[in-house]
């Protein structure tokens, strides 16, 4: 009898439940057997696959089993299939030449539930409703004409312009700076310039939304296992959703009143729309997502899509703000030619204008290569939707294939001396531009996922360097010699610098900053 009772134990219940799904899994995993060989990669374990190596799904990580195992290399991580693409001729495969099968975005279950099921855009599946959600993000948010008419970037750079101008001869930490300066660009065109004090509250929320969505979770391993998923884990992905919740629809409620007094009273504000303006327009909070026709939005999809701003055009443009301005600190040759060149076009007796950007060829350069080396986001995340064959390879339905842009940039069949920083590279007219036409260099992307907001990010960057070398002259604190500044990165959503970037502005323009 006691045998019985023992064996009634949950404790026991749930050990034979997970023998048997192991069992389970063994035996399909033995059994299966695929048309064509995967991809070359290393040997993993039964079930678990290559999941020791879970450490070693960096770029960096990558880039150094793609030396062992070439261009296109496998790993198993429980069911999870990755495969990594390391080499411009196999990101060309996978972009171009077969990009309607590798048009799916991986998410794993945080990020499912933390984007409303997939409500946004870049981690809905290719379809209907992405065509759509990416038509009225390209007219709404991120067109060219759009985007020099964000009026946030102006005025945010012109701030941190002040800001630097007031602790001029005293070190500057760059790092904070320019991502407090990104933070405010993407918030104010979110949300419009009257919210500023929900600032801190919404970063926090992302904080904890970007901790989730790199947390480790069995269930995207093996989703039969989601029911061992913590208690805790699932409380924290249902309390940064409410926090969202909370946040924005009181964003869309004001911006509902507010619409509603501009048309009784029948006149515009004169103020430029935010990006939940234009989005409202789409707002059907009763047929929202129905239509296949013309997208009607609900609250859910507008407040993913905000998300996919937030994270997809503050960490970037900050970090490559931040590694221009670093390297040049690093190659005291190429900052003078910069500083040169804007001495040729703006002069020291006028503030520099977007008038300008189009005339600052070796800035344009330098950029370039800073993005050649440092592309924000290293890898491109990709999923597979059907099954395919690649070069002779089996790649299963739903595979994730992570391409390295961070290893194709340095790819030694590509670029003469990768590992050097020569923005004079691109002076050539034949290098590649930022289009993704040339799978050498990848920075945004290319084909059907590459990214929306590109012409957005680009203008940004150019302004904030343009106008940070423009005004002041920099130099490394602490006599710090140019080759002794660390140049190492962190891996991430994106990858910025290891140390954040200090440095001693002087004023270099020929009147007082308040006199412009
Ligand atoms: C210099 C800055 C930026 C860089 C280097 C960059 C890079 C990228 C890359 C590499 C991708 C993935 C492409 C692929 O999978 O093939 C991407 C996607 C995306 N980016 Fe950017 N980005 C930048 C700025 C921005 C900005 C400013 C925004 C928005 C305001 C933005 C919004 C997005 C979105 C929504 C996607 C997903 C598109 C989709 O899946 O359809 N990005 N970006």
């Amino acid at each position: 009898m006691e045998f019985v009772l023992q064996f009634f134990q949950p404790s026991t219940i749930v050990f034979l439940l997970f023998s048997l799904y192991v069992f389970f899994i063994l035996k399909s995993y033995l059994s299966k057997k695929p048309p064509y060989p995967y991809p070359p990669g290393p040997e993993g374990l039964p079930i678990i696959g290559n999941m020791l190596m879970m450490n070693q799904l960096s770029h960096r990580g990558l880039a150094r089993l793609a030396e062992q195992y070439g261009g296109l290399c496998h790993l198993q991580m429980g069911m999870l299939h990755i495969v990594a693409v390391s080499t411009p001729e196999m990101a060309r495969e996978v972009l171009q030449a077969q990009d309607i099968v590798f048009c799916n975005r991986p998410a794993n279950v945080a990020i499912s539930y933390l984007t409303y099921e997939r409500a946004d855009m870049a981690f809905a599946n290719y379809g209907s409703f992405w065509r759509q959600m990416r038509k009225i993000c390209m007219m709404k948010l991120f067109g060219r004409k759009r985007a020099e008419s964000w009026a946030s970037v102006r005025q945010e750079v012109e701030k941190t312009v002040q800001t630097v101008a007031s602790n001029v001869g005293s070190p500057v930490n760059l790092g904070e700076m320019i991502f407090a300066l990104t933070r405010s660009i993407t918030f104010e065109a979110a949300f419009g310039a009257n919210l500023n004090e929900g600032q801190e509250e919404f970063m926090k929320i992302l904080q904890e939304f970007s901790k989730l969505f790199g947390a480790f979770n069995i269930a995207d391993f093996f989703p039969r296992l989601g029911w061992l998923q913590s208690q805790d884990f699932k409380r924290r992905l249902v309390n940064a959703r409410q926090s969202l919740d909370v946040f924005i629809d009181q964003i869309i409620d004001d911006h509902i009143a507010k619409k509603e007094s501009v048309e009784e009273n029948n006149n515009g504000t004169g103020v430029e729309a935010d990006m939940v303006d234009e989005l409202m327009v789409f707002l059907d909070e009763k047929n929202g997502g129905n239509s296949q026709t013309t997208l009607k939005l609900t609250r859910h999809h507008i407040k993913a899509l905000i998300m996919d701003v937030m994270f997809g055009g503050t960490e970037t443009v900050a970090s490559v703000i931040e590694w221009t301005l670093a390297e040049l600190l690093k190659s005291p040759i190429d900052l003078h030619k910069v500083e040169e060149e804007l001495v040729d076009v703006v002069g020291l007796d006028r503030r520099f204008n977007e008038d300008d950007l189009d005339k600052l060829i070796y800035l344009n350069c330098v950029v370039k290569e800073t993005l050649r080396l440092h592309p924000p986001i290293p890898l491109l995340l990709h999923e597979a939707v059907e099954d395919s064959v690649l070069t002779g390879y089996f790649i299963p339905k739903g595979t994730r294939v992570s391409i390295n842009a961070w290893a194709i940039g340095r790819d030694k069949n590509a670029w003469v001396e990768p590992e050097v920083f020569d923005p004079s590279r691109f002076l050539n007219d034949d290098m590649p531009d930022f289009r993704g036409n040339h799978f050498e260099f990848i920075p945004f992307g290319s084909g059907r996922r590459s990214c929306p907001g590109m012409n957005l990010g680009l203008y940004a960057v150019n302004m904030a360097v343009a106008h940070l070398l423009h005004c002041f002259k920099w130099k490394l604190p602490n006599k710090m010699k140019p080759n002794e500044l660390d140049m190492n990165d962190v891996f991430g959503l994106t990858a910025p610098r290891a140390v954040q970037l200090v440095a001693v502005p002087s004023y270099r323009l020929k009147f007082p900053l308040d006199e412009s």
